[in-house]
């Protein structure tokens, strides 16, 4: 029996300012409700993953992006569930507007010792340390069983470009 899968492209950006700082999102509705993030989401029909990296930050916190770094690639498989979550991770630290509150996020800015990880996907606590490190990009795969638990996991220093 051939078990088929599909991919879901996403974007995920996470913006740092001049002191080091990251912005996270407590996301306000949707799929990871209650969770602080980074911004992102659907890459739409003609636009670049990039662009659609930049887009998705202007709408869910205001920031305008004018350099971002591709810093890993992210897939997220769920038990049962044919679909690949396949997240594009971007950083910026060039930037320029105003955070905003929109309807989907509350923006909050978080020293890096301050990570509410016990309010973030269980996988960031994994991928995030690499991320804060600098160096390689990386790439992680995460199976998750429901939201809680991860089942297997994979986190590697890769060449994207
Ligand atoms: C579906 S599992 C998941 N983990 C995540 N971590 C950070 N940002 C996301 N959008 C995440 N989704």
């Amino acid at each position: 029996k051939v078990i088929m899968t599909t991919r879901k492209i996403l974007t995920l950006t996470l913006v740092r300012n001049v002191a080091d700082e990251i912005l996270l999102g407590l996301k306000k509705r949707g799929f990871g409700e209650g969770k602080w993030n980074g911004f992102g989401g659907k890459v739409e029909p003609g636009e670049t993953i990039p662009q659609a990296a930049a887009r998705e930050l202007t709408e869910e916190c205001g920031l305008q992006a004018h350099y971002l770094t591709k810093v890993g690639l992210l897939d997220f498989e769920f038990v049962n569930d044919p679909v690949i979550l396949e997240v594009h991770v971007f950083e910026t630290r060039q930037y320029s507007g105003t955070v905003i509150e929109t309807e989907e996020m509350c923006p909050k800015w978080y020293k890096i010792e301050d990570i509410p990880f016990q309010n973030m996907w269980l996988d960031d606590a994994v991928w995030f340390p690499r991320y804060l490190k600098g160096g390689p990009q990386f790439y992680g795969y995460f199976l998750y069983k429901g939201f809680d638990t991860i089942l297997k996991q994979e986190l590697k220093s890769t060449d994207l470009s």
